[in-house]
């Protein structure tokens, strides 16, 4: 149930935030990746990260997955301490670089259907309902005609929607991916996120993505990103009816990531908050 909160004088009825990150901090061995930051991503938030290589964008995803916990400070998942969250089904996660050898013995439905297991990795028994969503993820990422085909026999683009699929098949709420369109060509990269914009603009999806595609964000945007004192600048695409309070609402709960990012480094936060 939404809450309302305050801003310039007014009550706007608030999304619920699916991330947050409080005072956190990340460090491998002696280098410190991610120092104290604070930050949040709210409900049908769409939010891109750029940043140059090392800046700890991967880091920074793999802390909110608890594939690497936190130094220091607090993070929570749909309101919940991530130590004692246990709704992962609600979040799909696409890693970076997935690439598989051609001999790989697994099945596109297969890979697909993993992404039921979710953490347990305790053997499950394949239901009908099961092979009903994984039907529709395949469906949804217009792959049904490979189902049977081995994953490492398809392309880089191919194998991409498979593991989107995978990451769908749970129907979550936030979706987590770090540089989903590495070395897809250009027409399946421009289908790729008209499919992902579709997503979040139809089925209230909360997008957090890594890209390095600068095109990508000029096609979200409509814009090229300004550069300002040698750093790109911080994007907020909103939308109309809550144009009064996205803008500076959303700018205020990103503003330490954007710090973060910034210290020293080319960044770009691109928000959409409809
Ligand atoms: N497993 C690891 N052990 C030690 N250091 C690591 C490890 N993984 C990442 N790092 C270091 O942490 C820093 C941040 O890495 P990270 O992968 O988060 O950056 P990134 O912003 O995602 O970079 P890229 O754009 O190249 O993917 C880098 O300096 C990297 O060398």
């Amino acid at each position: 149930m939404a809450q309302p909160y305050k801003i310039a004088n007014a009550d706007f009825n608030c999304h619920q935030e699916v991330i947050s990150m409080e005072d956190v901090s990340f460090s491998f061995q002696q280098q410190t990746v991610i120092s104290n930051l604070s930050f949040a991503v709210k409900e049908r938030d769409f939010i891109g990260l750029i940043g140059t290589n090392g800046a700890g964008k991967t880091t920074l995803l793999r802390m909110i997955v608890g594939l690497l916990k936190p130094t220091h400070g607090t993070i929570r998942l749909f309101g919940e301490n991530i130590d004692r969250f246990k709704q992962w089904e609600r979040i799909g996660y696409v890693p970076q670089k997935n690439s598989f050898n051609p001999l790989f013995p697994a099945t596109v439905r297969e890979v697909v259907l993993s992404g039921l297991l979710g953490r347990s990795k305790i053997f499950k028994k394949v239901t009908k309902s099961d092979y009903i969503k994984c039907e529709d993820a395949l469906h949804a990422m217009g792959i049904e005609d490979l189902s049977g085909k081995r994953i490492g026999q398809l392309s880089g683009g191919q194998q991409q929607r498979v593991f989107l699929a995978r990451a769908l098949i749970n129907n979550p709420s936030l979706l987590i991916l770090d540089e989903p369109t590495v070395g897809i060509d250009t027409e399946t990269q421009e289908s790729f996120f008209h499919m992902i914009k579709h997503m979040h603009q139809h089925h209230n999806m909360t997008f957090l993505m890594v890209s390095h595609d600068l095109d990508m964000i000029r096609s979200y945007l409509g814009q090229q990103p300004a550069a300002e004192n040698g750093k790109l600048k911080f994007h907020i695409k909103h939308s109309h009816e809550t144009q009064n309070c996205v803008e500076d609402n959303l700018a205020h709960s990103l503003k330490g990531l954007r710090e973060q990012m910034e210290s020293g480094k080319e960044v770009v936060l691109i928000g959409d908050r409809n």
